[in-house]
């Protein structure tokens, strides 16, 4: 292979420069061109496919920064229909013209989607990103285990079971798993982008305590994830009274019983819940305003409006006026969500380290001849973190579809409403030693610079607008 192109879709995350930073170093070892395209799928569609040459001499851009968050290539959520023959055909072509030989996407479970359509007109490697940790598998055999119904308003849309998952117009439900779970069979362990965004949401956690707990409030703090609790479950490390997750369907008795505890001990209590987390019967709690994206996601409105709203219909002003609060319900109860800084600025050391590392083997991969495969992020007990690689088709159901990994049940003590013994276990590689010390040098060399006070923001699209190069028709 000559020339390899790459590039970055769905949602941004703290680590993708460093994916490309870790791909563009390897191949400028085996000398191989790297053509970065802009804004993901989007310039594939785009007749003038902008890009930019990532090696020039095989030498790296300075713009390609692994410390700095998000992608210099942008990224975006736009849709190439896989059963859009014509489409597939034309981009197939374009990318003949400009001489690809191969194509890295640096994405998600939607990333791999979309990959899959292009993976018949060339090699594709996925190098995995996500800060909803939503990409892998818990057990090698979790796609079997995915049930269909529908189609959706079919005449069996009735008997569904709730808490079915629509995708492309049926019904998916998991049926109970008959594997033992074990950490170490785990498949793509973790995601890059996945432990910086629990460093804020943590942080956040950390300091919203503050509040809860000098005016007596109950917080209830959201994150992202979608139908995944993975950043819920990390944001524990903010050391949050209590955890709900969009796995366990909600349980007002037990939550209000264990607010009430809290509450009652510590005269405050702050809440983590995930942005998908489902009422008794399944369906999220946040639903009613939500929406679809182009790739089909749910945009979820977020479940903490909707869990403080249970709480004062539940607790009422009486509770706190009883305690000498002085304040009604409404005003006891705050939401705060995390939000997009999940997704921003700098990543930390584990994320920079294992996405270059994921980028690189990217590269290796179809430089060894894989055609349609995932370099993924590995854990177990004798080795710990190590590089493998999973065919696509691993993560895919029998349909064809590839699922978003929620948070495995033994990771969760749904009465405690906390993280289980297996969720620490989980959660402890990761995060023993995932802050470097340059992640607080940059902190402190970086922040109350002067020279932010009088020097205006440069943006990186500034830089990377000059360098973009289109196919010449
Ligand atoms: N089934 C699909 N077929 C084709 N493209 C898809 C499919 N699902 C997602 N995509 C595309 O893949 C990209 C990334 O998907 P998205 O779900 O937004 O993020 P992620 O890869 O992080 O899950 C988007 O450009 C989206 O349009
Ligand atoms: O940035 P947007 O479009 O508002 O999307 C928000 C969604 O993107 C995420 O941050 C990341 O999702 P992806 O990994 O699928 O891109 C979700 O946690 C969240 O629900």
């Amino acid at each position: 292979m000559r020339r390899i192109g790459i590039l970055t879709a769905g949602g941004d995350t703290p680590a993708l420069n460093a994916t490309l930073y870790g791909a563009v170093t390897r191949a400028n070892k085996h000398r191989v061109e790297m053509i970065g395209f802009i804004k993901g799928f989007s310039s594939l569609a785009n007749p003038r496919v902008p890009h930019v040459h990532l090696n020039p001499l095989f030498s790296t851009i300075p713009e390609l920064d692994p410390a700095r968050g998000g992608t210099i290539l942008g990224a975006s959520r736009d849709y190439v229909d896989g059963e859009d023959t014509e489409a597939i055909n034309g981009i197939a072509d374009r990318l003949k013209r400009l001489q690809i030989d191969g194509l890295i996407c640096v994405g998600g479970d939607g990333t791999l989607n979309g990959m899959q359509a292009l993976s018949n007109s060339l090699p594709t490697v996925l190098a995995p990103k996500t800060i909803d940790n939503d990409l892998g598998l818990n057990t090698p055999v979790e796609p079997d285990e995915w049930v269909r119904h529908g189609p959706v308003g079919g005449a069996d849309s009735r008997t569904v079971p709730a808490g079915a998952t629509e995708i492309g117009g049926h019904w998916y439900t998991r049926s109970p798993s008959r594997a033992r779970f074990d950490l170490d069979q785990m498949v793509n362990y973790v995601t890059p982008g996945y432990a910086t965004a629990v460093f804020v949401a943590a942080s956040g956690v950390q300091r919203i305590r503050t509040t809860a707990e000098s005016h007596r409030r109950i917080a209830i703090v959201e994150c992202m994830g979608r139908h995944s609790g993975y950043i819920a479950m990390g944001a524990m490390y903010g050391r949050p009274d209590l955890l709900l997750v969009p796995e366990y369907r909600l349980d007002i008795d037990t939550l209000v019983h264990r607010v009430r505890e809290v509450y009652d001990l510590q005269k405050h209590a702050v809440i983590v819940c995930g942005e998908g987390a489902t009422d008794e019967h399944g369906n999220e709690l946040g639903a009613e305003y939500g929406s679809t994206d182009p790739a089909g996601n749910k945009i979820l409105s977020g479940a903490s409006e909707a869990l403080r709203a249970i709480l004062i219909q539940r607790l009422g002003d009486s509770y706190f006026v009883d305690r000498r609060r002085n304040e009604s319900a409404r005003a006891a109860i705050f939401t705060r969500k995390i939000g997009h800084t999940q997704r921003g600025g700098r990543p930390i050391l584990f994320d920079r380290f294992y996405a270059a590392q994921l980028g690189g083997h990217a590269v290796d991969l179809l430089l060894e001849g894989q055609i349609n495969a995932v370099a993924a992020l590995q854990w177990n007990r004798d080795r710990g973190f190590h590089l493998g690689q999973v065919m696509a088709n691993d993560l895919r159901d029998r349909w064809g579809l590839i699922h978003a990994r929620q948070i495995h049940p033994s990771f969760f003590d749904p009465v405690g409403l906390r993280p289980s013994q297996v969720g620490i276990d989980y959660l402890t590689p990761i995060f023993t030693n995932a802050l470097g010390a340059d992640d607080m040098e940059a902190l402190l060399g970086n922040l109350f610079d002067p020279a932010s006070l009088r020097i205006a923001y440069h943006s990186i699209n500034t830089d990377i607008h000059k360098r973009i190069r289109y196919l010449q028709d």
